[in-house]
């Protein structure tokens, strides 16, 4: 199952747990709500001890904008809303903490990140601050100002003013992340998603403690997902990884054919144009051999090197497959910036002259077991002995390893 498709159920389960889930809370007994109140405070203040140890800071800062907008509620809105301030704060909740989790979202992570995060959390308190300062001010005037303010938007249906916000924020943030070429990520909408159904469905009893531990739960999911891709995937190529291959490993027998690929001349690439541009050449070839077919797995053995495992024994498809990726990898022109080269001035990678496409190319070994074979790892050396000689035969071709077909004999296996 795809990440993308975990994060949209995650969001559609959150959805749909406002449906259903208040009203089974009201009717239940006086321990689980009082479990259900409770919950939200340990689930939430451990997806911001994770985020914290993973250096997720962005997601740590919607997270405590999440445990604070749950704090107000429960602590400061638990009386009928014309009461006092009740009213003010309510409306500064609505639409302040869905604007700080915006923000965090659209704002690149490095200026989150820096600092210690002193911006991030000046950029949360300030309004914050700003706020609590107009509330608690003794002035005749403020509060004539702020209760106008109530009086405006009170004046339009709640749903329609969330509404049409919560839209605003999932287009602007969509297409900043669109033109940064950043996926981004669902926490923000999750985060989004609770707080705006919490004001949505205001005076159903129970929703606030539903929808935050809900997010609560989606949040530690999603961070399992990550702390899976960081064991399992490569961080610079984006395919699975040596520790997934050795898994995959112990789990093969019988019908399958394994390739070793490496990139020809590599260290001329490294060496010319500088580590950066290596790096780019990595995670073209990388992305290029997820392309294979005939169901080959794409894992980075190391350095340049990477395996496609084939769960087949046709040998005549797998070469067919892994041909078919070899040339289109070597008739791919790779446009390097001057910038990227080892020694020029550093300027912005637009403005840099671009110089010829490089052809960039790959020799491969292909194997699959013998009946003799101890393990999978005797294998990957015949398809390293088979990548070895595709190497000794001028590289950019496919070697594969011999064919037995001979079964060994019950005798020699029993003496
Ligand atoms: N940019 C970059 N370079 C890497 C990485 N991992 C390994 N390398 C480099 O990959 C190069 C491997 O070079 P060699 O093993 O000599 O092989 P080659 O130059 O590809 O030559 P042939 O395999 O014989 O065609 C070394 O220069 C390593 O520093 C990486 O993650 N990024």
């Amino acid at each position: 199952m795809s990440h993308r498709l975990i994060q949209l159920c995650l969001a559609l389960f959150l959805a749909a747990s406002v449906l259903f889930l208040p009203s089974w809370l009201v009717s239940s007994s006086y321990e689980i709500q009082w479990l259900l109140q409770n919950l939200p405070w340990v689930l939430l203040a451990s997806a911001w001890i994770v985020s914290r140890i993973y250096r997720l800071q962005k997601l740590s800062f919607m997270v405590l904008v999440s445990l604070a907008s749950y704090g107000v509620i429960q602590w400061k809105l638990q009386v009928p809303l014309p009461q006092g301030n009740t009213e003010l704060i309510f409306w500064g909740l609505c639409l302040l903490a869905p604007l700080l989790v915006f923000l965090l979202d659209v704002l690149p992570e490095k200026w989150i990140a820096t600092g210690r995060g002193g911006f991030a959390y000046a950029l949360l308190l300030a309004p914050v601050a700003l706020f609590s300062m107009l509330l608690s001010s003794s002035a005749e005037a403020t509060h004539r100002w702020l209760a106008s303010w109530v009086t405006v938007l009170g004046g339009y249906p709640l749903p329609w003013v969330l509404t049409l916000m919560m839209a605003c924020y999932f287009v602007i943030s969509t297409l900043i992340q669109t033109r940064r070429r950043d996926k981004g990520d669902s926490a923000a909408l999750l985060c989004l998603m609770a707080l705006g159904l919490t004001c949505y469905q205001f005076d159903t009893p129970g929703v606030s403690s539903s929808m935050f531990t809900i997010l609560g739960l989606c949040l530690l999911v999603l961070l399992m997902l990550h702390s899976y891709r960081l064991a399992f995937f490569d961080l610079l190529t984006g395919v699975r990884n040596r520790r997934s291959l050795d898994a995959v490993m112990q789990g093969l027998s019988g019908r399958y054919q394994l390739a070793m690929i490496d990139i020809d001349h590599f260290k001329t690439f490294n060496d010319t144009f500088g580590h950066d541009v290596g790096d780019d050449v990595l995670r073209l070839v990388a992305q290029m051999l997820t392309r294979v077919k005939a169901g080959g797995t794409v894992y980075r053995y190391g350095g340049e090197e990477f395996t496609i495992v084939f769960r087949s024994r046709e040998r005549k498809r797998c070469l067919a497959a892994l041909d078919a990726i070899r040339e289109e990898i070597a008739a791919y022109p790779f446009y390097v910036r001057s910038t990227q080269s080892a020694g020029v001035a550093r300027r912005s990678r637009s403005q840099a002259p671009k110089v010829a496409p490089q052809t960039i190319t790959v020799s491969m070994g292909l194997a699959q077991p013998r009946a003799e074979d101890a393990n999978v790892e005797q294998v990957v050396k015949r398809a390293d002995e088979a990548l070895y000689q595709a190497k000794q035969a001028g590289r950019n071709c496919i070697k594969a390893d011999r064919i037995l077909n001979r079964r060994p004999s019950r005798r020699r296996v029993a003496a």
